[in-house]
């Protein structure tokens, strides 16, 4: 199985586990905001990362936005498929021909 397939089901089930023996279930239990702040300070850790030009923190960071990308789709009851989904529906289209049908630059 792909680890994004498998990661999803874990947190899936972590999700109802122990806080005090589970990150995941620790994030569930404070709540949307603090894994809405999470993602956000994940990004930003990764953007610093991009620019510091080592690629392990990079890649680090990057595993961090995923896992926690995760958390977030899980505790809103959507799925990687969802993204896959909205992924091949943007398939072939280029961003810049996608931004002109919205009248923007
Ligand atoms: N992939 C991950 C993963 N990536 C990152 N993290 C955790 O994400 C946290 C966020 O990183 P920070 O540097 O911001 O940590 P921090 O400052 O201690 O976090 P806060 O106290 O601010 O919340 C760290 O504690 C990391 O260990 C992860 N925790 C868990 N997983 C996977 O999820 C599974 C289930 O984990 P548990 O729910 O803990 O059993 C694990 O087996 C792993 O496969």
């Amino acid at each position: 199985m792909d680890i994004l397939d498998h990661l999803e089901q874990v947190i899936a089930q972590r999700r109802n586990a122990s806080p005090d023996e589970s990150y995941v279930a620790k994030l569930h239990a404070r709540g949307l905001p603090v894994i809405a702040r999470k993602l956000g300070e994940e990004g930003v850790e990764a953007a610093v990362a991009l620019l510091s030009g080592d690629d392990a923190e990079l890649v680090g960071e990057a595993a961090d936005i995923v896992f926690h990308l995760l958390v977030a789709l899980n505790a809103r009851g959507l799925a990687l498929d969802d993204v896959r989904a909205e992924l091949a529906r943007r398939e072939g289209v280029s961003g810049l021909a996608e931004k002109a049908s919205r009248g923007e630059d």
